[in-house]
C-alpha cells in the first residue's frame, strides 16, 4: 500500500506522475476488497469504478470541479481518496462514514445521493449555478446504465441539451448491469452502441478535440469506414456530444479523453465501459451476489450459510406471491428494478410472462399497475417503502382516485441499518394514511404478513402491507391463503391502566413493554381502517392510551388514533411512540431502534416516566 498511504487528497493523486496511476489503481482495488470484506458493503459497483475515480480526480479540479455520481454506492474510492482512507473501516456503522456520498462528510460529496438517476439534474443546476456566477467550473455527472433507465435521468438530459453553455459533462459508466441484469429497451440501445460505435467515437473526439496525428488517424477510420452512415446517437439528437465508447479501466483512454473534453464547451456525454466486479473473479461471475454484501472472507468468496437462516419477510412476501399466483392466474407481479430485494426471483423463474421489472422506474411501476388494474388482471406492485416515495402522485392520481385493484407490498418499513436515513421506510405510513381508498395494514409476524397480503390481494381496491427489512420474530406461517377482517384489530394482552396500540413490528416490543409494566398490548394491524372500536374500548377500560410504530410519529399511525378519540369526543391521556422529526444513520438496526426507545425496554421507561411516575398528560415524543 505505498502509493495510496501517501494519497490524502486529490491534489496528492494529481501530482503523481501517469505511470503510477495504475499501480495505484491497483492497490486501491485491493485495499476495497480488503476493507469490504470486512464491513460489508456495495462491492461490485465500487470495484467497477476505480480507474474512473482516479482518472476523474485526475484530471478535473476537484472539489473545485463537482463531481456528482448517480445513486453514489459506487463511491468507495473517491471517499478513499478525498481522506477518508483512515475511517474507511468504519463504513456504514454507528458513528461511522456513510456508504453514500453525503455533503457534510466531506466538501468533495458534492450531492448527497442513494436513490438513483438525480445525478444529471443536480450537475446540471451546478452547472447553470456556475454559468449564472461566471464561475469557470465543470459538473460531471457519472450515471449508470441502470439508473439511466428512470424517467428523471431523461427529464434532465432533456433540459441538458439545450444549455448550450453549461459545463455539463454526463459519464455513463455502462456496465450491463444493474442490480439484477438489465432490462428494457435502453439496454438494448446501450448494446446496440457498444457493438458498432467505436469508429463513431474517433470521429467524434477527433473533430471536436484532437490536434495533430491523433485528427489524422481518425480522419483515415473516416475513409476507411467509406459509404458507412453513422447514425446520430440519441444523445446527439439531445443535444450533447457523445464520445465513447471507450474502456472504463484503461486509464490510457480515459485520461486523455477526460483531458480533451475538459477543453470542450457545452454538454458533452463520455460512454465509459465498465465491468461490474472487476478485477476479483468472483464478483466478476456474479455480480448480483456481490452487489451489496455483508462480511465474508475474500479467499474463499460468499459461502452459502450452514445453520437454516430464519425466514426474511421478503421471503414471506416471495412466496406468498409463487402460491397467490398459482391460486390466481390473474396476478401479475411487478418490481422497479428490486427482483432480488424484493424476493421475486423464484416468481420471475416461475411466472415469467407475469413477471414485470419495469427498471428503476418507480413512476411507471405504479401506473403500469393501474393500467393493469383497469383491464381486470391482479397487479402486486413491489417496492421498498422508501422508493415509493417516488411515485407518490402515482398512487394518488392514478391508482387511488380511481379505486384500482392494486395491491402495495412495501418492504424495507422502518429503520433499515447499513444503508441509513435515504433507505429507511419511515413515513409510509403517514404518506398512505391521508389518501382516500387506501388500505394500510403493518405486519406484526410473519405470519399475519402472509394473512395481510392475502387480505390486501382480496380487498377490491388499493391496499398496501409493510413489513420490515430481514427477519421476523419466527411466528409459525400457516400455508393456507387466509384473509384476516377489514380493519379489526387484537388484543394480544390483557392489562391494566395502561393500553399500548402497537402497530407492525412494534407488536413484539410492546409485548415486552406490557409484561414489565402489566399493561393491555393490542395489535392493531390496520392504520386505515383503524379499528375505532377498538380504540373506544381501550380508552373506556384503561387511565392512559399509548401508540408505538416503527414510522414517523408525524402524522402516523399513533395520529390516526388520536383523531379517531378527538373525533369521538374522548378526552384520555395518550402517549405517541414512534421515530422522532430527523433523519436517523446508518448502524444496527436493533441499536438505532433502541437509541430512539423502540426496544421494550425504552417502551416501558417511556410510559413510566410519563405516566406511571407523574401526572398524566398528553405527550407526543418528538426525540
Ligand atoms: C430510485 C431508486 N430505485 C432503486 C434503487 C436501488 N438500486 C440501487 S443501485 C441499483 C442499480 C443501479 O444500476 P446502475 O446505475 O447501472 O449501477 P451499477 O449497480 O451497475 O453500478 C438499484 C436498482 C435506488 N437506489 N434508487
Ligand atoms: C444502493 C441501493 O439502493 C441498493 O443496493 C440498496 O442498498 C439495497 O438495499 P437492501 O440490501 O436492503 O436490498
Ligand atoms: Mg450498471
Amino acid at each position: 500500500m505505498n502509493l495510496l498511504e501517501t494519497i490524502n487528497n486529490p491534489a496528492d493523486l494529481r501530482k503523481l506522475p501517469r505511470h503510477q496511476l495504475k499501480p495505484l489503481a491497483d492497490e486501491l482495488r485491493t485495499f476495497l476488497l480488503d476493507s469490504v470484506s470486512k464491513t460489508g458493503g456495495h462491492l461490485s459497483s465500487n470495484l467497477g469504478t476505480v480507474e474512473l475515480t482516479v482518472a476523474l480526480h485526475y484530471v478535473f479540479n476537484t472539489p473545485h470541479d463537482r463531481i456528482v455520481w448517480d445513486v453514489g454506492h459506487q463511491t468507495y474510492s473517491h471517499k478513499i481518496l478525498t481522506g477518508r482512507r483512515d475511517q474507511f473501516h468504519t463504513l456504514r456503522q454507528l458513528d461511522g462514514i456513510s456508504g453514500f456520498p453525503r455533503r457534510v462528510e466531506s466538501e468533495y460529496d458534492t450531492f448527497g445521493t442513494a436513490h438513483s438517476s438525480t445525478s444529471i439534474s443536480a450537475a446540471l443546476g451546478m452547472a447553470a449555478a456556475a454559468k449564472l456566477k461566471g464561475e469557470q467550473r465543470h459538473a460531471i455527472a457519472v450515471i449508470g446504465d441502470g439508473s439511466m433507465t428512470a424517467g428523471m435521468a431523461f427529464e434532465a438530459l432533456n433540459n441538458a441539451g439545450v444549455e448550450e453553455d453549461c459545463n455539463l459533462l454526463v459519464i455513463l459508466n455502462d456496465n450491463d448491469m444493474s442490480i439484477s441484469p438489465p432490462v428494457g429497451a435502453l439496454n438494448r440501445y446501450l448494446a446496440r452502441l457498444m457493438s458498432g460505435q467505436f469508429y463513431a467515437a474517433a470521429k467524434n473526439v477527433g473533430k471536436s478535440v484532437l490536434p495533430g496525428p491523433v485528427l489524422e488517424l481518425a480522419k483515415k477510420l473516416e475513409e476507411h469506414a467509406k459509404g458507412m452512415v453513422v447514425p446520430a446517437t440519441m444523445f446527439e439528437e439531445f443535444g450533447f456530444n457523445y464520445i465513447g465508447p471507450i474502456d472504463g479501466h484503461d486509464l490510457d483512454s480515459l485520461i486523455p479523453t477526460l483531458q480533451n473534453i475538459r477543453n470542450l464547451k457545452g454538454p458533452q456525454f463520455l460512454h465509459v465501459v465498465t465491468k461490474k466486479g472487476q478485477g476479483y473473479k468472483l464478483a466478476e461471475a456474479e455480480p448480483i451476489l456481490y452487489h451489496g454484501t455483508g462480511k465474508f472472507n475474500p479467499a474463499e468468496g460468499i459461502k452459502p450459510a450452514t445453520a437454516p437462516a430464519k425466514i426474511t419477510y421478503t421471503e414471506v412476501f416471495g412466496n406468498w406471491l409463487c402460491d397467490m399466483a398459482a391460486k390466481d392466474e390473474r396476478l401479475v407481479g411487478i418490481t422497479p428494478a428490486m427482483r432480488e430485494g424484493s424476493g421475486m426471483v423464484r416468481f420471475n423463474a416461475e411466472y415469467p410472462k407475469r413477471y414485470f421489472d419495469v427498471g428503476i422506474a418507480e413512476q411507471h411501476s405504479v401506473t403500469f399497475g393501474a393500467g393493469l388494474a383497469c383491464e381486470g388482471m391482479k397487479p402486486v406492485v413491489a417496492i421498498y417503502s422508501t422508493f415509493l416515495q417516488r411515485a407518490y402522485d402515482q398512487l394518488i392520481h392514478d391508482v387511488a382516485l380511481q379505486n384500482l385493484d392494486v395491491t402495495f407490498a412495501l418492504d424495507r418499513a422502518g429503520i433499515v441499518g447499513a444503508d441509513g436515513a435515504t433507505h429507511a421506510g419511515n413515513y409510509d405510513l403517514a404518506y398512505l394514511r391521508c389518501i382516500p381508498n387506501m388500505v394500510v395494514m403493518a405486519a406484526s409476524d410473519e405470519n399475519e404478513c402472509r394473512q395481510m397480503l392475502t387480505t390486501a390481494y382480496h380487498y377490491p381496491g388499493p391496499a398496501a402491507v409493510r413489513y420490515p427489512r430481514g427477519a421476523g420474530i419466527g411466528a409459525a406461517i400457516a400455508q393456507e391463503l387466509t384473509t384476516i377482517p377489514l380493519g379489526k384489530g387484537e388484543v394480544r394482552r390483557q392489562g391494566e391502566r395502561v393500553a399500548i396500540l402497537a402497530f407492525g413490528s412494534m407488536v413484539a416490543p410492546a409485548l415486552k413493554a406490557g409484561e414489565q409494566l402489566n399493561a393491555t398490548v393490542a395489535n392493531m394491524r390496520f392504520v386505515k381502517p383503524l379499528d375505532v372500536e377498538l380504540v373506544k374500548q381501550l380508552a373506556a377500560d384503561h387511565d392512559y392510551l399509548v401508540t408505538v410504530e416503527e414510522g414517523c410519529v408525524m402524522g402516523g399511525a399513533g395520529a390516526a388514533v388520536a383523531e379517531a378519540l378527538a373525533e369521538a369526543g374522548i378526552v384520555k391521556p395518550l402517549q405517541m411512540l414512534g421515530l422522532p422529526d430527523k433523519f436517523i444513520d446508518h448502524g444496527d438496526p436493533a441499536k438505532l431502534l433502541a437509541s430512539v426507545g423502540l426496544d421494550g425496554d425504552g417502551i416501558a421507561k417511556s410510559i413510566k416516566q410519563r405516566f406511571l411516575g407523574g401526572e398524566p398528560r398528553l405527550v407526543v415524543n418528538n426525540g
